[in-house]
């Protein structure tokens, strides 16, 4: 193997974690998968990598990482968090599992508009990858970039993070307004309204404002709200059609992350007095407290306001 080749392992073969391997395998670098099904431990496949990225949904990442916290790795290696969610109970971020687990290795967080099936047909994509070590982010910049998938360094990784997180909980919305065919207007209306919310949350995590409007902000946002590959769009124009959450749910391929987001999101913004009226509306449509008639008219009627 040429020495500028690395050895790259993916943890999760669901869609994104095979996209994101099949990147890797693009630019040459020796890639390798696990899942659960694998023959090979965990610790075993990753001795000798020099990243490893976690392409699980979220209910898997701290048992991910405690595997990994008793495995010997490179003192080199770095951690890359590829998921897009907010663990239920501590209401932490997937970097904030890592961080906190193993704290000793350089962290990157991978997130913009890259859905995993455009990116699979091999169209042409761009993404973030951020961590608070330059160095860190340039190394799985340099792994990822090709001619076809063009890698951003960032500086905000809880900001870049967030943008990918929260954007689900909105792509349950615009799924459910475009399923209502309620036009372009509400669309673009519901869609910006959201980025400032997000934004709010952003800022209560740490993050920079300015993160929010860039790739994995506003880019993956209009990506998921704007295409019916995403599985969160999917689950809100299922449930415009009448079906129940559960019915949205097992008829959509993989994880909709923006369910469980919503409940932890809600949890937050109650306990920290957040505004994110979309989001709860969300989060009350899923919870069946209301139909999606009364989060139209809802959001419709809130109390006059500025607009900043
Ligand atoms: N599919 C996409 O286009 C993109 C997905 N993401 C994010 O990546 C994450 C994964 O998404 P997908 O691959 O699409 O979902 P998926 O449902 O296709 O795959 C999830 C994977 O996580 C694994 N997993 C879950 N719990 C686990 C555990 N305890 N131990 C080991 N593995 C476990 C599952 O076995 C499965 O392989 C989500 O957070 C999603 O938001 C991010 C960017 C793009
Ligand atoms: O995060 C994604 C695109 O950037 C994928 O969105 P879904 O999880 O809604 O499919």
């Amino acid at each position: 193997m040429k020495s500028d080749l690395k050895n790259v392992t993916i943890i999760g073969s669901g869609a994104w974690g095979s996209a994101l391997a099949t990147l890797v395998q693009t630019n040459q670098h020796h890639v390798q998968i696990w899942s659960r099904q694998s023959q090979l431990s965990l610790a075993e496949m990753v001795s000798n990598s020099d990243a490893i990225v976690s392409a699980v949904s979220i209910k898997g990442v701290r048992a991910i990482a405690e595997k990994l916290q008793t495995a010997k790795l490179q003192p080199h290696t770095v951690l890359v968090s590829a998921t897009k969610g907010l663990e239920p109970v501590t209401r932490q971020t997937p970097s904030q599992i890592w961080r906190s687990l193993i704290p000793d290795h350089p962290l990157v967080v991978l997130s913009g508009p890259n859905l995993s099936k455009e990116i699979m047909m091999g169209q042409p994509a761009a993404t973030v990858v951020a961590s608070t070590e330059a160095s860190a982010a340039q190394f799985i910049q340099n792994i990822f970039a090709s001619r076809n998938f063009r890698v951003y360094t960032n500086s905000d990784p809880i900001g870049v993070e967030l943008g990918g997180t929260l954007k689900n909980v909105i792509a349950i919305a615009v799924g459910a307004c475009d399923g209502l065919n309620l036009g372009t207007n509400a669309k673009s209306a519901l869609i910006t309204r959201s980025l400032i919310e997000i934004i709010r949350v952003g800022v209560y995590f740490g993050a920079q404002p300015e993160t929010f409007w860039g790739l994995s902000g506003l880019g993956d946002l209009l990506a998921t709200c704007n295409s019916n590959l995403s599985r969160n769009y999917q689950v809100g124009y299922a449930i415009a059609q009448g079906l129940s959450l559960e019915e949205a749910i097992a008829n959509v391929q993989g994880t909709a992350e923006g369910v469980n987001t919503a409940n932890v999101l809600i949890e937050i913004s109650d306990r920290e007095k957040i505004s994110v009226p979309v989001s709860r509306y969300v989060y009350r449509l899923l919870k069946g407290e209301i139909t999606l008639q009364q989060a139209v008219e809802g959001l419709m009627e809130r109390d006059l306001k500025p607009e900043n």
